[in-house]
């Protein structure tokens, strides 16, 4: 008889399918990642990529298949209770900080210190919100309320709202979709020190952009599938050439060729 180890794994899924009416969403989706990776996932827009990390933190219930999250099986309600969430951070695709609830920056991130069971906050919280906060910047808009930031500045809140848990493993849904270029650099700067320090990511994005050094393996998911899942697609060498289509198209299900997918196809593939 074959005896099977403890997974060491991050997080793990196993056939993984999530239909939402009609629609079959995420088709037999195997995805393994150990600590200390940085994982992008990618593809086309509507491929499935924010449906699958909503299945892997729990907000999303599969309709078939397993997730293990930090070795510990995530079930609904109780069942999910073994798995520590206060080593996870998460920051969701352009939610925006305020909610439309004026909250200020120290609040919304202050609220990333709160879990499961805690809901007070530890002492020094003040001090570890500024850190965040400095992380990510914006250290003097601690007072602002977030409704008056930008989008841009909005989502950076978000970032130091997962920061600020020390988490073991974060997951990015396009963390820096409308974050300025330098903002960006410093994000990619914070992220590069944290990894370093044992963290471990899965990041959804359109391009590698400045996390492109930090990235050690890209998923591709086309169609709700996990088509390639090894070397990152050299996208900023794409991107450079001559005659790339820059025109990301906002497409559905059926759309293939998009630039990510075609970047994929010639960089990657064998
Ligand atoms: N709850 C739901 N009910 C119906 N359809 C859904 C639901 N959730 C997602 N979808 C559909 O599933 C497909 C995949 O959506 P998802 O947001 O996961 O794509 P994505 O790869 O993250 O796209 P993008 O790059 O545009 O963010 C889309 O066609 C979307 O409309």
């Amino acid at each position: 008889m074959q005896v099977t180890e403890p997974s060491k794994a991050v997080i793990e899924a196993r056939g993984l399918h999530f239909r939402a009416g009609a629609s079959h969403i995420l088709r037999g989706i195997d995805l393994t990642v150990e600590q200390g990776e940085v994982v992008a996932l990618l593809g086309a827009n509507g491929s499935g990529k924010s449906t699958l990390v909503r299945a892997l933190v729990g907000i999303n219930t599969p309709s078939e298949g397993t997730v293990r999250l930090l070795g510990e099986p995530l079930g609904t309600g109780r069942r999910s209770a073994a798995v520590d969430w206060s080593r996870i951070g998460y920051v969701p695709q352009r939610a925006g900080a305020g909610g439309g609830i004026p909250s200020t920056a120290q609040e919304v991130v202050a609220s990333g210190l709160l879990h499961g069971r805690r809901l007070r906050l530890p002492r020094g919280w003040r001090d570890q919100v500024e850190q965040a906060l400095e992380q990510v910047g914006l250290a003097d808009r601690v007072r602002d309320p977030v409704h008056l930031l930008s989008g841009g500045q909005q989502q950076r809140i978000l970032i130091a709202r997962a920061l600020v848990r020390e988490p073991d493993l974060l997951v990015l849904d396009e963390p820096v979709a409308g974050v300025d270029v330098a903002s960006q650099e410093a994000f990619a700067t914070t992220m590069e020190r944290l990894v370093d320090g044992g963290l471990t990511v899965l990041v959804v994005l359109h391009e590698l952009g400045e996390l492109e050094p930090l990235v050690s393996r890209a998923v591709v998911l086309r169609h709700g599938k996990v088509v390639h899942d090894g070397a990152p697609p050299r996208a900023r060498n794409d991107h450079d050439r001559v005659g790339h289509r820059h025109q990301h198209p906002h497409a559905d299900d059926n759309a293939l060729d998009t630039a990510e997918t075609r970047a994929f196809d010639l960089e990657v593939r064998p």
